[in-house]
């Protein structure tokens, strides 16, 4: 393990970090791919949305069609030459429009840029989370600055698909959700060891729905929800990785302390393969909640719409039905973001309308009962809604430039009021993930706690934190340097996949 010197671990500062940030530079990168092809990609998916909307939702859109298609014509303009932007080398961030940009982070967005010089700075340039970040953020501005689309969602129908075609799926573990709040409610005997495995069940879930999100597949039309998890099976993990540990073993000599040495190398290395977890603190975050929170305040950092969105609400169901939450914070995006993430209208969706979707459009693709069983779930967690136990906050510095290192000093209401009374916060996703380490070339083995900064710091009230992270970028922290250097000697690509995963945790609050 590199562990980083108390200095570094806390001051961060966007244009002083310990490791250099991911960028662009390196040709056949991922971060170079998504800025030449994946990301340009992603806003023309927009554009054709738009052109295909020959109306907006917004009221006064069906008594102005004229207006309302100068205004569609204003933002495909904007859009288009934002994706001449991307592929100009000489292009440097340009300030975002303020006039009209009724978000209200823009004031912000803007002292960011011209504080940390990046509108001196072309595409290449820019470490790729503040540029992917912009786009984002530049999108919802072309949008929000239009009287007839500021509330259009041009990714909506796109994020509803991963609930739809995963009906299978979404109505058997209904069923078996169900049978468990009932089980629950029924006996008390449910004892500490089922809470455990279950726990790790629901845990587990809500990771592996991380898999699903649509900014690493653009071109998802959601015919199959299966196609997406075989997309992620395409790898030859298995095998390499079994060659790769095999040749630990074969290689080994006869010094007998030597091969106690290479074979706990080779146990953790299929033990990695075979859950294709390459971090676990699953038993330490199970370890706290058990002692530690009864009837406590959870944070949920959500990421993706649709199945994703599902599973954790599965979590949260749980955790609430067991009572280790008496209340539980859902925090979602304002504006669309990276093509699938949850903003409220998503949430609500699949809490009012899913059961009825699913019996137009799916009747025979669900288990039996179970969109009886989805609409009880789904009213109960109406009523959690309405009765305060579950709160939906959309707080706009989940959707600012920067890293979450600046989250204590740049969204002091939300540091203070909320996230430092919590009792856990999870943050969902790969995304969560990059902005929590700051995207930085880290050397893999760097402890979670450190790579998080401020953010593990006592002495600013930090909360326990959970990271749930199927890898799709570059960065990767807390992963033992023999798995790393195992799958980057057998795997092309693994690091980008999302075949594989951590779950991460720390506690400030712990003695040790
Ligand atoms: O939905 P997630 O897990 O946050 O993934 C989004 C990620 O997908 C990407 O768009 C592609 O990896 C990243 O830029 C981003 O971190």
């Amino acid at each position: 393990m590199m562990i980083l010197p108390q200095n570094l671990r806390y001051s961060f500062s966007l244009d002083n970090t310990p490791f250099p940030p991911c960028k662009c530079d390196k040709e056949g990168s991922f971060s170079s791919e998504s800025l030449k092809t994946r990301v340009p990609f992603i806003v023309q998916k927009i554009i054709t949305t738009v052109k295909n909307h020959s109306s907006s939702s917004s009221s006064s859109a069906t008594s102005n069609p004229e207006k309302v298609q100068e205004a569609q014509n204003v933002i495909i303009k904007e859009l288009e030459q934002l994706i001449n932007e991307m592929s100009d080398p000489s292009a440097t961030l340009s300030l975002l429009k303020e006039e009209g940009d009724t978000i209200g982070d823009i004031k912000q967005c803007n002292e960011i840029l011209t504080q940390y010089n990046f509108t001196d700075k072309t595409w290449v340039e820019t470490p790729f989370i503040i540029w992917e970040t912009y786009l984002y953020r530049r999108v919802g501005g072309i949008f929000a600055r239009s009287k007839y689309w500021s509330d259009f969602d041009y990714f909506f129908d796109q994020k509803l698909e991963t609930f739809i075609s995963a009906s299978q799926s979404v109505s058997i573990l209904a069923k078996q959700t169900l049978a468990d709040d009932i089980a629950t409610l029924k006996t008390s005997t449910s004892t500490n060891a089922d809470d455990s495995e279950n726990f790790a069940g629901v845990l587990k879930g809500s990771l592996w729905g991380n898999q699903n999100d649509l900014s690493m597949f653009p071109d998802f039309d959601g015919d199959d929800f299966n196609q997406m998890q075989e997309k992620r099976q395409q790898s030859e993990a298995s095998s390499a990785i079994a060659s790769k540990a095999q040749s630990i073993v074969d290689g080994q000599d006869d010094d007998d302390d030597d091969n106690d040495e290479k074979k706990d190398t080779n146990d953790k290395v299929q033990t990695a393969l075979a859950t294709k977890i390459l971090e676990d603190h699953s038993p330490q975050i199970w370890q706290y909640l058990k002692n530690n929170v009864k009837n406590g305040r959870i944070d949920i950092v959500l990421d993706n719409a649709g199945y994703e969105l599902y599973m954790d609400l599965l979590l949260a169901n749980w955790l609430t039905t067991h009572g280790y939450a008496k209340v539980v914070y859902f925090h979602c995006k304002r504006i669309p973001w990276y093509v699938s993430d949850v903003c409220k209208p998503d949430f609500y969706w699949i809490l009012n309308d899913s059961p009825s979707q699913y019996r137009q459009q799916r009747q025979n693709m669900v288990a039996e009962g179970g969109i009886e069983a989805l609409e009880v779930l789904t009213q109960k967690w109406k009523t959690y809604l309405e009765n305060g136990t579950w709160k939906l906050e959309d707080d706009l510095f989940w959707t600012g430039l920067l890293p979450f290192h600046y989250l204590p000093e740049n969204a002091n209401q939300l540091w203070t009021e909320e996230l430092t009374k919590s009792d856990l916060v999870i943050f969902k996703g790969d995304l969560n993930f990059r902005k929590l380490t700051h995207d930085l070339s880290w050397d893999p083995s760097v402890p979670f706690a450190d790579a998080i900064g401020p953010l593990a710091s006592k002495s600013i009230f930090a909360p326990p934190i959970v990271s749930l992270r199927t890898t799709k970028a570059d960065t990767v922290v807390n992963v033992d340097s023999d798995i790393y250097k195992a799958l980057d000697d057998s795997e092309p690509g693994w690091l980008t996949s999302g075949s594989y995963s951590t779950i991460l945790f720390s506690n400030p609050r712990s003695d040790n």
